[in-house]
């Protein structure tokens, strides 16, 4: 075992004793009772032949009714320490294990992780599989004791005679073990392939995916690879056991070897009347259940090792989670913000690839609404998840009202941010949860709810819904009710509107699926709400967004271009330096002019926009 596996086994025994202490001495107890009993069916059978060469009668019934009992007692023991074992292990696994494995994973601040394959792999090998590492764990007892039993039909063999001690040299090759590396490693090398394969069929069974599939014909395409990557990654494992099987195959021999010399052996020592014929019975009894120790060792062996492949890649992910878990150190979060978000020569690039952001340095001053603009890919969302924390910047720093972000709890740092991101989360919950999820501890509080719903022009979407608050989202459950994609992206909205005193607010292109007038209806309302939570807390606003007609609402607009700010200033100020943002304003105005009705239009020329400034009117 090693170190690692070790460390794990002392923690599943030390649970199980605080799980449940009678049930984890009874199923030690029972481990060692099938020792005894194994033993004991052996010396009851060499007194049944005895018995019956004595003519004893009294002595055969005796015999027979032990054999019987430790027969029993064995079958018993080993269903109930099945059971018990089980028992413990799920408590184990399934109680304590798996939620922490999940909670250390959720519970982490930043994103980062969720990107990273060598975290996914791992995550994947041990999610859910609690029970399986704590079984293994006791599986390491059951294979002490079957080596315990081992030991004593050696020392019974040896009361026959000292030469049949030799049988367990010929036993050691057979007990020897291919090395357990390699199956954790085959687990290692496979957990990529089996996660594209899980994820493969998942795509072609999900009907968001699957709509977009069958109208592409890429259904059989998609299983074939998720076909392929499953037999790369079964045939990793394969080979892994064949050659574990491979090289336990002699050693199993060279025991056949030893357990037939050891009966020509004892037969011969009857013959000579050194021994009797009670004996050879117990001899070839013993032999038999040494040979039968070694299989189910061996059984128990590749199921325990299986089990505890998983220690070091749970091992892995506990140091991962404490290592990036921020702890007493966390500097004080400001009540309210008084000067502001401040990057100064931030970069960053995605894993080890090359920089998307950077260098960057702006004030995103207390109680603004920031706009942020620029072509697709150029880096907008990307820096609005390093100002929740999600990523740390490779160089620079991100300071909340002077304090670096990374000395803050990001825990604490969340707690005070809102965010409506573009690719936003269907929950298939009821509207009450769906919404709330923004502020679980308003969950019931249907006035700040349904304010939230307002706040994102979502009222008619809740006016639809039979059940009203308490209306079951989605197709997933029964008597769920399907959203558009508008009508979704609303909710998600709502979601965002849910607390009360944020510090930063975060609309990364929230109105995308919106149809014009609900989009205007929206920025009103959020523009409205920035300038008060910006006069109580101090609040920064920052809104991401393709549609000019609505950045132009903001009190700094910042135009980024391949990863850096290469303008910034409010929208009379941009247009009047005639510059990139001037320039893709007025396409986009001209844009609107030529696509819509001029009976539609509001007068500066987009659908359902504020009065342009005159320098927007060029
Ligand atoms: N998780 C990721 N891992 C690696 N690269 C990423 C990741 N997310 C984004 N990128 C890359 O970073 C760059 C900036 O992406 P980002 O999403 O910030 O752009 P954006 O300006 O928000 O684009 P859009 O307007 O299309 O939403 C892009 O080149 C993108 O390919």
């Amino acid at each position: 075992m090693t170190s690692v596996a070790r460390a794990l086994w002392r923690e599943v025994m030390i649970r199980s004793w605080q799980v449940d202490r009678r049930m984890t001495v009874g199923v030690a107890l029972l481990v060692l009772g099938q020792m005894i009993a194994a033993a004991a069916i052996s010396l009851a059978l060499r007194q049944v032949i005895s018995s019956v060469v004595e003519h004893s009668r009294t002595m055969l019934l005796v015999s027979v009714a032990v054999v019987a009992a430790a027969v029993a007692m064995r079958w018993i023991g080993m269903y109930a320490t099945v059971m018990l074992r089980g028992d413990l292990a799920d408590r184990i696994g399934y109680q304590q294990f798996d939620p922490e494995i999940q909670s250390a994973a959720a519970g982490l601040g930043g994103v980062e992780h969720l990107e990273r394959p060598e975290y996914l792999d791992r995550l994947s090998l041990v999610v859910g599989k609690g029970q399986v590492l704590a079984d293994a764990c006791w599986g390491v007892n059951s294979t002490v004791a079957i080596t315990g039993q081992a030991v004593l039909s050696l020392v019974l063999l040896a009361l026959v005679s000292p030469w049949l001690l030799l049988l367990g040299l010929f036993a050691l090759p057979a007990v020897r073990r291919g090395s357990p590396g390699r199956i954790s490693g085959a687990a290692m090398a496979a957990a990529g392939d089996n996660r594209l394969e899980r994820h493969l069929h998942a795509v072609t069974t999900r009907a968001s995916s699957g709509r977009e599939i069958r109208v592409t014909g890429a259904q059989e395409s998609l299983l074939a690879k998720a076909d392929s990557a499953w037999q790369r990654a079964t045939a990793v494992q394969l080979r892994a056991r064949w050659a574990a099987a491979v090289r336990s195959a002699p050693g199993s021999l060279v025991f056949l070897v030893g357990f037939g010399a050891a009966l020509v052996f004892t037969a011969h020592l009857v013959a000579t009347g050194r021994r009797t014929v009670a004996d050879f019975v117990l001899v070839a009894s013993l032999a038999g259940q040494l040979q039968a120790s070694i299989a189910q060792s061996g059984r128990d062996y590749r199921q325990t090792q299986a089990g505890l492949a998983l220690a070091e890649p749970l091992a892995w992910l506990r140091e991962y989670c404490a290592g990036q878990t921020r702890t007493a150190a966390a500097a004080q979060l400001p009540e309210r913000l008084v000067h502001g978000l401040t990057l100064t020569d931030v970069e960053f690039g995605y894993g080890s690839g090359a920089g998307v952001l950077g260098p960057i340095s702006v004030e995103l001053p207390a109680g603004a609404m920031v706009a942020l603009v620029g072509t697709h890919g150029c880096g907008k969302t990307t820096l609005v998840k390093l100002l929740h924390g999600f990523y740390p910047p490779s160089a620079g720093e991100i300071r909340v009202d002077g304090v670096p972000l990374r000395d803050l709890d990001l825990r604490a740092w969340h707690a005070r941010s809102t965010a409506a991101f573009q690719d936003f989360h269907r929950y298939q919950v009821t509207l009450r949860h769906a919404v709330g999820f923004g502020d679980l501890e308003a969950c019931d509080d249907d006035a700040r709810l349904l304010t939230a719903i307002e706040q994102a022009d979502g009222t008619g979407v809740y006016r639809m819904l039979s059940n009203g608050l308490d209306t079951q989202l989605g197709t997933l459950f029964e008597a769920g009710r399907e959203l558009s994609e508008g009508q979704w992206q609303k909710v998600a909205l709502a979601r965002a509107c849910m607390r009360t005193d944020p510090l930063l607010v975060v609309l990364d292109e929230p109105t995308a699926s919106l149809d014009p007038p609900s989009e205007h209806a929206v920025f009103q309302r959020h523009a409205a709400l920035a300038r008060e939570l910006g006069a109580a807390h101090g609040t920064v606003t920052i809104v991401v967004s393709h549609r000019f007609s609505t950045v132009r609402m903001a009190d700094l607009i910042l135009v980024m271009e391949d990863g850096r700010i290469v303008e910034q200033g409010d929208h009379s100020a941009l247009m009047e330096s005639d510059g990139r943002y001037a320039r893709l304003y007025r396409m986009q105005e001209q844009a609107y002019r030529l696509d819509d009705e001029p009976s539609k239009l509001s007068d500066d020329g987009f659908p359902g926009a504020a009065p342009a400034a005159p320098s927007a009117r060029r």
